[in-house]
């Protein structure tokens, strides 16, 4: 039988945010002070309440009270009413304010707040439109303080009340009582499993129009998450049956109704019915339009210095292929440029970008993440942004999300825009780029077609190519001056299946043998802690680990301990903080691993701020301050940002990264494990990206049977993409999509 305690909040030792865990002195009514220790996100300091649970003994704390429930009493002592007058949940009211308002009503100021607000303007200081402001944050603070209370029990954190709040206000609480699954699609961050937890706490039925909408949802989005537009009908089918424990009839009739009234589409290829998310059918359907539209829509105007003049200026002579890319370039109003490491890419280029510079056209470089473009920008000595940037994003309070500025309303004021890096661009960046480009600019497309594909959906490099339907070239000639470097020369290899050279001498690729996990991973923290930097001067922010895994004793995990450990070991009066099992230290390596469109950064050497850290930012720590619960991290571009110790998810030790996480980036050293990983992550390609990414050093620590393994595995998990069909039939038909009304209309 749980205990009931009454009594009035004196302290708030610690509140977690998000899960609501509290620790909290309660002066109680009958034992004095307690502590009470459980879930109770909407406690304050001074409320009283009255809480249910039972007594616990902890190792250190000694006898604590543990909460099961707990309630909201009313606030029965002038203190506490000031102090909730002051607290800043009632908007425009301050301490001195509090005081004229109890010295007046007493006890009884909230009670008359709630029942005859209007004697509030008896107050000198307090108008119309203040009491107004005054009533409604004091009704929201109730209503959100009673919907934390209704959803805490089914795991729902104040943060997403929060949220919920903002969408249903007052009939938060009826509304996912009465269905759950709305949350889905009205608060972000709130998906099919949290929903289906909640409905199946209020012990709601399985077979729910609405849960079966959002299960079918849900497995489309996890399909797009692993890289598909689409899922094929039967697969779908089964998969919805597995989730959702229903009949087979049932998620039919669902499906063909979700065609009919919105949110999938069905499209009939040959025999396969392919099922798509709206948002990706249109992102893919429009993308391809678009391309077409663009490429073909408008001439382009002509050179007015030839290669030739331009090979004398630059002293270099460019091989046929190339001449041909740069012709195809500037005759075209698209183009694709791919090719392997050291096939002359960036050469190509800066022939391109010269040629449209002496046409006086303006041109934008641009890839897909914040390191691909800082390279491009090193490799043609000219600025480049991020896509993300240059379609101008923000966050959009309203939409709970990104947002572009940049669209077919206000397009990129340019001639000519350069794309690097595509093979990491997924078709929703592809359709949103493409939006804001003007009928008058040209496009170019520059990527490596064997790196691994985009983390989003789509595989928008290789659809494009296998289309041909946009005009490209793919250099395969590796030049002399490349030939001398044993990791392109290697990279080639490895690419066509063959074994790489390791018996070079003066070399920069080595192979270094090793048979079990555990000498691998000592041989890698040898070399990157003592070897490399002693022989090759190299500093370890320039030297990266890169397994193809999280777990395994030679995967990133394990080697990013072992690797702390030995380069920044804990010493007295080195800061550090604990989170679960890991532990930040000043000085650790680390990478964010999330797109945080809102997280502010300052510059402090350009004196410049901003916001926006994302997905593969490497820096390190910088310091920690455990008294406000924060540790700040300078990061290689010059950002430095604060962390609440509650944001510690969003970064993770980088002494040792995963290979996808690499992509887009280069490092001077890449030192990567070959030992027995799971067989889709010993793949060729993975061992292809991982080698490319290393600009002057890479070292190979394993077993050369599962070096050779790597090499024959071609292994490429196969994605549901339509790009290239859509393209096919656009580029045929001459019928593009009509975007107001999804028709297609011919050009
Ligand atoms: N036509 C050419 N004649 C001689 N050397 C060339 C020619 N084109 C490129 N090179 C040289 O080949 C090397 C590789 O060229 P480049 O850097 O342009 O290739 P890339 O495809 O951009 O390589 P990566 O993808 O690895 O950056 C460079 O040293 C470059 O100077």
């Amino acid at each position: 039988m749980p205990i009931e305690l009454k009594g009035k909040i004196s302290d708030i030792i610690f509140q977690n945010d998000e899960n609501g865990y509290t620790i909290a002195n309660l002066i109680s009514d009958e034992l004095g002070e307690v502590t009470v220790v459980g879930c109770m996100p909407s406690v304050r300091e001074l409320d009283n309440i009255k809480v249910s649970g039972e007594w616990k003994t902890h190792d250190i704390y000694g006898r604590q009270f543990g909460v099961m429930s707990f309630t909201h009493m009313a606030i029965d002592s002038l203190d506490g009413i000031i102090a909730y007058l002051a607290s800043g949940t009632i908007e425009g009211i301050g301490l001195k304010m509090a005081h004229k308002i109890t010295d007046k009503f007493g006890i009884k100021a909230i009670e008359i707040l709630e029942t005859n607000p209007n004697r509030y303007l008896e107050i000198e200081g307090i108008g119309r439109k203040k009491l107004d402001k005054m009533i409604s944050s004091h009704m929201e603070g109730r209503q959100l303080k009673s919907i934390i209370t209704a959803f805490s029990p089914y795991g729902i954190s104040p943060a997403y009340c929060m949220k919920i709040y903002k969408k249903y206000a007052d009939k938060s609480i009826d509304i996912v009582m009465n269905n759950p699954y709305g949350l889905c699609k009205d608060v972000k961050g709130i998906g099919f499993k949290k929903a289906d937890e909640i409905a199946k706490k209020l012990n709601s039925g399985l077979d729910s129009l609405e849960r079966i909408e959002e299960g079918i949802k849900y497995l489309l989005q996890e399909a797009a998450y692993s890289g598909h537009t689409y899922m094929l009908a039967p697969q779908l089918v089964s998969k919805a049956k597995e989730l959702l424990l229903i009949d087979e009839e049932e998620i039919l009739s669902c499906v063909s109704q979700m065609a009919i009234n919105g949110g999938i589409t069905i499209e009939e290829v040959d025999t396969e019915q392919r099922v798509y998310l709206d948002s990706y059918n249109l992102a893919e359907t429009r993308a391809a339009s678009n391309l077409i539209k663009l490429a073909y829509m408008n001439e382009l105007g002509n050179q007015e210095k030839t290669i030739e003049q331009l090979e004398l200026e630059e002293d270099m002579k460019l091989s046929e292929l190339q001449k041909k890319a740069v012709t195809m370039a500037l005759e075209n109003k698209m183009m694709i440029l791919t090719g392997g490491p050291g096939t002359g890419k960036t050469t190509t280029l800066s022939f391109i970008i010269k040629s449209f510079e002496q046409m006086k056209k303006k041109i934008i470089l641009c890839a897909p993440t914040g390191r691909a473009a800082k390279r491009m920008s090193e490799a043609t000595l000219r600025p480049a942004s991020t896509i993300h940037r240059l379609l101008e994003a923000v966050y959009s309070e309203e939409a709970d999300g990104l947002i572009f500025q940049k669209d077919e309303d206000d397009p990129i004021a340019a001639d000519v825009i350069i794309v690097d890096e595509v093979s990491m661009m997924d078709v929703m960046l592809l359709d949103s780029l493409l939006l804001a480009v003007s009928e008058d600019t040209a496009v170019i497309f520059v990527g490596d077609k064997d790196q691994l594909p985009s983390v989003g959906a789509g595989r928008v490099l290789q659809d494009m190519l296998e289309s041909n339907t946009i005009p490209s070239i793919e250099l395969t000639e590796v030049f002399r001056q490349a030939k001398q470097s044993m990791i392109i020369v290697n990279a080639h290899k490895i690419n066509k299946g063959e074994l790489p050279i390791t018996d070079q001498k003066n070399t920069d690729f080595f192979f270094m043998a090793k048979k079990t996990p555990s000498q691998i991973a000592e041989l890698i923290v040898e070399l990157v802690s003592d070897r490399l930097p002693k022989y090759y001067k190299l500093s370890s922010n320039n030297i990266q680990v890169l397994s193809p895994m999280r777990k395994s004793e030679a995967g990133v995990l394990n080697l990013n301990l072992l690797l702390q450990e030995a380069l920044n070991p804990a010493r007295q009066g080195k800061r550090e903080h604990k989170a679960g099992n890991r532990t930040f230290r000043t000085g650790d390596r680390v990478m964010h691993i999330k797109n945080n469109y809102e997280k502010t950064w300052e510059n402090l050497d350009e004196n410049i701020s901003g916001e926006g850290i994302f997905n593969g930012d490497l820096g390190y720590i910088d310091f920690i301050e455990p008294s406000e619960k924060k540790l700040y991290i300078q990061f290689d571009d010059g950002k430095r940002a604060e962390y609440d110790f509650t944001e510690l998810d969003q970064i993770e030790h980088a002494f040792a990264t995963t290979v996808h996480k690499s992509q887009g980036s280069e490092f001077d050293c890449v030192v990567m494990p070959i030992s027995a990983f799971p067989p889709m992550l010993m793949s060729r390609k993975i061992l292809y990206t991982a080698l490319t990414r290393a600009k002057k050093l890479a070292i190979l620590v394993g077993d050369s049977k599962y070096l050779k393994a790597m090499i024959s595995n071609v292994y490429e998990e196969k994605r549901n993409t339509a790009l290239s069909d859509k393209l096919k039939i656009y580029k045929e038909t001459g019928m593009l999509l009509e975007e107001n009304n999804g028709a297609t209309v011919p050009f």
